[in-house]
């Protein structure tokens, strides 16, 4: 998962030296100590109740909105919530009341660091859930160019004074040690040469940095995004707490472009342990003070030549009335000049240089991190999933594990269903997916909160999941179909599911399907070999009929829904294994009969019978399937897969009594596999076994 994490702002609360007075940006911090955070209202300080759990959590942080809606008398409610019929969907739920705001510690290190020093200061870093310990500040950004100019110089690893004559020759074309420097008239010659109208034409460079941003539009898209706080991935947000006064405005001069720090290079910030939130630099352990510790900077008597000449062209440009050249002589000044300052500052952290002559560019800074309401998961805990689906077969509620099953509540701090749902109430445990829709199973209890259970289902598992349904009733129909109410999202309940690989068209409303039973069919195709002969008798939309055509020689697909039916024939051609199928649509008793009294039942090695509930009470079909038939002749006496429910203490006993009365034949052997619990106490199971030839030539029925 990606965690988006978007500055907002930024500052250098915590520097503690002052640059070169000349060089220094405007935005640079104070060049005394300041007592950590000294700039955050008091009013601010999370206080941390100790018993609570360690990470994020609803319980803890403080909610921005409900304290501007303290703040302006309008509630003093911290959730609101909104529950029936009537409400429009994304009304259900007040996302706003799950906003929380975390005062955290970090350190701002430059970009390129940033991983070094995260593995330096393991353990003491934040490590929350879907949040990354390194947050970026997009205000710092620092463009490619300046990067690459960087690169080149640390992998000659030129000393500072070459570095500055590959600046100076990249801006003039010459620097110290070229030989003679350039006469007036010669210099003017070659900046008319590499200096156009439209920029520098040589310096390549430059060029790029004069014109305009194309990213602006869209981080001002950002921006209007940012402000409705809805976006899908906008779940976490870091902003660096400052003090705006300590901060010089350039924009009247340099443009809103580079207010704020526009061009203090690329930095990132490492944020820290929660329990660093709070403490003076003193308190942090050593590793981290380590990197906190900020230096002076002695500049660079080469620096001087650079800036002159940026300066100059600017006031000139002032002069003589050019203002975007003199903004963007301006601009290329503070560029150059942090280019510079940067190098020798990351030079000195990365080498654990601390020479009184350098800086580190790493500073603690206090930050404010956001955590919206996509953030929080309705189950906080992943290990809980487990162990909740255990814990509700212990308990003897409805127990629904296995394929399709996801997850999605069972305690947990933070967890979302559980601040909504009334205190003590179960939280819905688990739901189904088909393709795109999940579907629920309520219990009554739940009923009131239909909506807001389902809204969460939905948010939580968009873009996979665009419906969220609930089974109204217990399957009762023949075709064996759900009666399914729309909570959330859209309301089409045909969708596509892909099964072992293979896919299928289903329409909810219509016809029968069951993911959880995807790893059974599975394990029932695997028995089939290539040349078998294979006969579906309750065959749905085909997840077994088609699997199985995809293997072997030929499959005959009966089904009584001749909705379920044509599914069936289209997910066939879907699948291209149309020859290899032929599709009845009758009763499976019939269909047995006149399947058995063709020329095909010669071939028939396997006959499938998925009906659970009465499925064995069809096998009486089977008797005297070949009585026309004589035995010397060569008869295949097919395999059958019948699958029944038992709630009986021993199961397989008991389903194997059920298919002996119904064969009328007590010697069967039979192979029993346990597919899954449906309900507690009971085990859907399917029996294999050899038709017996008494029951297949007998006489009578
Ligand atoms: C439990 S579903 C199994 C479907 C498919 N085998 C699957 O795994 O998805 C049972 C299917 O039997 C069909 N059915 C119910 N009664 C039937 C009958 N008397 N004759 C034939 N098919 C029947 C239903 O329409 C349903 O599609």
């Amino acid at each position: 998962m990606v965690t988006k994490l978007f500055i907002r702002s930024h500052s250098l609360p915590f520097a503690i030296s002052r640059a070169n007075t000349f060089f220094r940006r405007p935005s640079f911090p104070k060049p005394y100590f300041l007592p950590l955070f000294s700039t955050i209202s008091s009013t601010l300080a999370l206080t941390l109740d100790r018993d609570l759990p360690y990470g994020p959590s609803l319980h803890k942080g403080r909610n921005p909105y409900q304290q501007e809606q303290i703040l302006h008398g309008l509630s003093q409610s911290p959730v609101k919530i909104l529950i029936g019929e009537e409400e429009e969907e994304e009304n259900v739920i007040d996302k706003e009341s799950f906003s929380r705001v975390f005062d955290i510690a970090s350190i701002r290190v430059p970009a390129e660091d940033c991983f070094a020093l995260e593995n330096q200061l393991r353990g003491h870093l934040l490590n929350w859930p879907r949040v990354r310990n390194i947050a970026r500040v997009p205000g710092d950004e620092m463009e490619d160019e300046f990067k690459s100019i960087l690169l080149e110089k640390s992998n000659d690893g030129d000393s500072d004074e070459e570095n500055l004559n590959s600046l100076n020759r990249r801006i003039y074309g010459k620097a110290d040690g070229d030989g003679e420097s350039l006469s007036p008239v010669l210099y003017r010659d070659m900046l008319s040469k590499t200096f156009n109208s439209r920029g520098f034409v040589k310096f390549r460079n430059l060029a790029k940095i004069s014109r305009p941003k194309r990213k602006k539009k869209r981080n001002e898209r950002e921006g209007l995004e940012g402000k409705n706080r809805a976006g899908k991935n906008d779940f976490a947000v870091v902003e660096v707490v400052e003090d705006r006064d300590e901060e010089e405005d350039m924009s009247g001069l340099l443009g809103d472009e580079f207010k704020g720090g526009r061009w203090r290079g690329s930095t990132r910030l490492l944020l820290l342990d929660e329990r660093y939130a709070n403490t003076g630099i003193e308190e942090l352990p050593e590793a981290v003070q380590d990197q906190s510790v900020s230096r002076n900077v002695a500049f660079q008597r080469k620096d001087l030549a650079a800036t002159f000449t940026f300066l100059s062209h600017h006031v000139l440009a002032l002069i003589f009335g050019n203002l975007r050249y003199a903004k963007f002589m301006y601009a290329t000044y503070w560029r150059v000049n942090y280019v510079v300052e940067v190098d020798l500052l990351n030079h000195a952290v990365l080498n654990g240089d601390i020479r009184q002559s350098r800086t580190s560019t790493s500073e603690l800074v206090r930050c404010k991190l956001t955590l919206f309401y996509n953030y929080w998961q309705m189950n906080e805990n992943d290990d809980l999933n487990f162990d909740i689906s255990a814990m509700i077969v212990a308990v003897g509620s409805v127990v629904e594990t296995g394929e399709g099953c996801v997850g999605v509540g069972g305690g947990g701090e933070g967890q979302i269903l559980e601040a909504l749902l009334p205190k003590g109430m179960i939280v819905p445990s688990a739901f189904e997916t088909v393709g795109h829709i999940a579907h629920l199973n309520l219990r009554d209890e739940h009923l009131s909160y239909k909506k807001l259970i389902a809204q969460v289902v939905l948010d939580k598992n968009k873009p996979k999941i665009q419906t969220v349904v609930n089974k109204i009733d217990a399957i009762q129909n023949d075709y064996r179909t759900m009666q399914l109410e729309v909570l959330a999202g859209n309301h089409s309940l045909v969708t596509t599911v892909v099964e072992n690989g293979v896919r299928f068209n289903v329409d909810l409303a219509a016809v029968y399907w069951n993911s959880r039973l995807a790893t059974e069919r599975q394990r029932l195709v695997n028995c089939f070999t290539r040349n078998d002969v294979v006969c579906d008798v309750f065959a749905g939309v085909g997840p077994i009929a088609i699997s199985a055509a995809k293997k072997v020689k030929r499959v005959y697909a009966n089904d009584l829904n001749p909705c379920a039916v044509e599914y069936l024939e289209n997910n066939s051609v879907l699948n291209k294994v149309e020859r290899k199928i032929e599709v009845f649509n009758m009763d499976g008793r019939r269909f047995i009969n006149a399947i058995f009294a063709s020329q095909k039942a010669e071939s028939i090695t396997h006959v499938v019978m998925n009906l659970p509930n009465d499925a064995a009470e069809y096998l009486d079909a089977f008797r005297g399937i070949f009585r026309r038939r004589s035995k010397e002749k060569e008869c295949t006496l097919p395999v059958i897969h019948v699958y029944g429910f038992s709630k009986a203490q021993d199961p397989e006993f008991d389903f194997h009594e059920r298919i002996k009365t119904a064969l009328m034949e007590v010697a069967v052997e039979v192979e029993m596999h346990r597919v899954r619990l449906v309900a507690p106490g009971k085990w859907m199971i399917c029996a294999s076994f050899g038709l017996p030839e008494k029951v297949a030539f007998a006489k009578q029925f």
